[in-house]
């Protein structure tokens, strides 16, 4: 009986893959990933060839040949995947990716099946057919070509940072590890399982990186705020930030300076203590979330970020550097003074109250005192319950947007 039970589950092991590749193609597909696909078809393909004619041993001339071909074409294939630009699958370059893929395992397919693999045996060179450290089933050839397709698949790791590339890297070493301990039962089944695990994952870790955190500022967006307002208890306190005179900032240094004062400002609120938690709420303006604290006791931290944003020397790149160099030094000395500017922000906070129904009524309110600090000068804070004593702002010597 556990014989046959282990059998069962060696049965359903094996048969996994299957329709975890449809579904990580389904994805691919679903959320326009066409390395996503292509890589789910790699895998499936060689999945199914490794299936139905590695099911044997080695010594086989077919199986052998079938087994080098396939350590060959698996990591050429995910160096090419992994290099390609996202463009569509339907496009002439996807389609003809595809095209490629299928082609390749097809022709393999028909000539194991043919039973004509074997003949190639005596034309394969020594390196594919001599194993290059023993008991591990890696010939030359395969480990040069893994090596090989191992620079593009880094490359496109480092360079682009993508929860993609991080699935492809994985399902790379995946196989390798696969392929050189190919022996071990159940390995193809389970590690190929592993690999589109990590592909369907890294599908789903985008559309929540793309719905849920800011593109711009890499900060969590208005929709993670949506979630964490639904989450709060009976006592919080929100903080609507909005930076004084942003839209200076674009008509005078262009639309770029301006992105770049947002990511200066978000990075500055991410940093927010005493358990705080930063949002952008949309363009210039930015919500702080404090969970269990009083208007009184968030201040402090607002004050202190509102102050340390103020003090911050803003350095503005300019884009179009003169080419002569006495020009450019003249220039550059100018810079110097003219392009350190100090951003501000005006800041409305609101703590949660009886009278107010939900969190969209705090930040309702929120949004009032923010429009009174602009009133009051701007570069400050202002509370709707807690009434501080008045402290005068300190403004620096930098250039002041005000
Ligand atoms: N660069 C850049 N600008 C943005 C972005 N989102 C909104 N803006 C700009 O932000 C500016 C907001 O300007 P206003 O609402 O007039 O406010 P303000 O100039 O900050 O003035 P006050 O709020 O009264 O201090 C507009 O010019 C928008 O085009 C963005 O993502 N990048």
């Amino acid at each position: 009986m556990a014989t046959q039970l282990s059998h069962e589950y060696q049965q359903i092991i094996t048969l996994t893959p299957y329709p975890l590749a449809c579904i990580v193609a389904l994805l691919g597909y679903g959320f326009k990933r066409s390395r996503i696909l292509f890589t789910a078809l790699n895998l499936s393909g060689a999945y199914w060839l490794i299936q139905n004619g590695l099911q044997t041993s080695l010594n086989q001339p077919d199986a052998f040949v079938l087994f080098s071909t396939i350590s060959v074409l698996l990591p050429v294939h995910m160096a090419l995947i992994a290099i390609y630009k996202e463009r569509g699958l339907f496009t002439p370059v996807g389609v003809i990716r595809i095209a490629f893929i299928v082609l390749t395992y097809l022709t393999l397919y028909i000539s194991w099946a043919k039973g004509s693999l074997g003949l190639y045996l005596a034309d394969l060179p020594m390196s594919m057919l001599e194993m290059l450290i023993h008991q591990y089933y890696l010939s030359e050839a395969a480990a040069i070509t893994f090596t090989l397709c191992l620079i593009p698949v880094l490359l496109s790791f480092t360079l682009r940072k993508t929860y993609t590339d991080a699935a492809l890297l994985a399902s790379f070493i995946s196989a390798l590890v696969m392929l050189s301990k190919f022996d071990q039962s159940l390995i193809s089944a389970l590690f190929v399982s592993a690999s589109l695990i990590a592909l369907a994952i890294s599908v789903m870790q985008n559309s929540y990186q793309m719905a849920f955190i800011d593109e711009l500022t890499a900060i969590p967006a208005r929709r993670a705020l949506q979630d964490k307002l639904a989450t709060l208890g009976k006592k919080y306190t929100l903080a609507m930030c909005d930076i004084d005179h942003f839209k200076k900032f674009n008509d005078t240094y262009g639309h770029d300076v301006g992105d770049q004062v947002l990511k200066m400002v978000a990075a500055k609120l991410n940093q927010v203590s005493g358990g705080g938690k930063a949002y952008r709420y949309g363009g210039e303006e930015f919500t702080l979330v404090f969970a269990g604290k009083s208007e009184e006791e968030a201040l402090p931290y607002i004050e202190q970020l509102r102050e340390t944003i103020a003090n911050y020397p803003m350095h503005i790149r300019n884009q179009d550097r003169p080419k002569d160099n006495d020009q450019g030094q003249q220039q550059r000395q100018q810079r110097a003074k003219s392009e350190v500017v100090s951003v501000q922000i005006s800041i409305g906070i609101c703590e949660k109250t009886a009278e107010l129904a939900d969190a969209h009524a705090v930040i309702k309110k929120a949004d009032e005192a923010l429009y009174r600090s602009k009133k009051n000068g701007r570069n400050c804070s202002t509370t709707v319950h807690y009434k501080p004593k008045p402290k005068p702002t300190r403004r620096g010597q930098r250039k002041d947007y005000a």
